[in-house]
């Protein structure tokens, strides 16, 4: 599944992470990829220190409490976000994540946009898949989150600078069918309930998406 997620953080959040990732230091993002992935990118992120550590928890913190991002990945744990700047030229090839990163299964992939799609030329998320690719570029605050297992890139940026902050989930329901069916029949049973209330059809549904997850949950 792949959804895109508005709102992560408001405006006025965004332009002060951009601030302080205006005075943090950068450096060459392949010590954090895979021996073939390094092969294809090229790209700058932000060094570890306490002013990323601050950052960290913070963006972290908005999208763990993100209602759309909880019912869509089931994350059982998030790796530590990684902040990546792709100024002109740069761009990170086409790769497949690394199945485990610090003892977490990487299940969902995650890129919160942080720069507006307006100040940078290029610089899509392109997630291949059998049915062709999907070019993503999304305004600042926005999340787009995929399945991990796809190949996918970023365009290289022929302008301007790309920023965004990358993550990865475990999630408690492995298989990206079942995390679906789950979003779906959850998605259904809340507006349901919004349009009438607690009737028997959704007390049916609730105990169908409960159970579901009760029993594909891997704890
Ligand atoms: O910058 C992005 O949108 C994704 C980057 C990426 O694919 C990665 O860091 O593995
Ligand atoms: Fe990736």
């Amino acid at each position: 599944m792949l959804i895109t997620i508005a709102d992560i953080l408001p405006p006025n959040e965004i332009e002060e992470i951009r601030t302080m990732l205006g005075s943090m230091r950068f450096e060459d993002g392949r010590a954090t990829a895979g021996w073939s992935a390094k092969l294809v990118k090229d790209n700058e992120q932000a060094r570890e220190g306490a002013a990323l550590t601050l950052l960290r928890e913070r963006v972290t913190n908005a999208i763990q409490s993100n209602e759309v991002f909880n019912l869509a990945a089931r994350p059982k744990a998030l790796t530590p976000l990684l902040f990546s700047r792709y100024t002109e030229g740069k761009q990170y090839g086409s790769h497949v994540d690394n199945p485990l990163m610090n003892g977490v299964r990487t299940d969902v992939s995650f890129t919160l946009f942080l720069a507006d799609p307006e100040t940078y030329d290029g610089g899509e998320l392109v997630i291949e898949s059998m049915s062709g690719e999907e070019e993503i570029k999304l305004p600042a605050g926005h999340l787009v989150a995929y399945d991990s297992t796809t190949l996918h890139r970023v365009a290289p940026v022929t302008g301007g600078e790309r920023l965004v902050a990358v993550g990865w989930a475990q999630s408690y329901v492995r298989d990206s069918a079942q995390r679906e069916l789950l979003f779906d029949l959850e998605t259904a049973r809340r507006n349901l309930f919004a349009q009438h209330g607690k009737t028997p059809e959704f007390d049916l549904l609730a105990k169908s998406s409960a159970n579901l997850f009760r029993m594909w949950a891997e704890v």
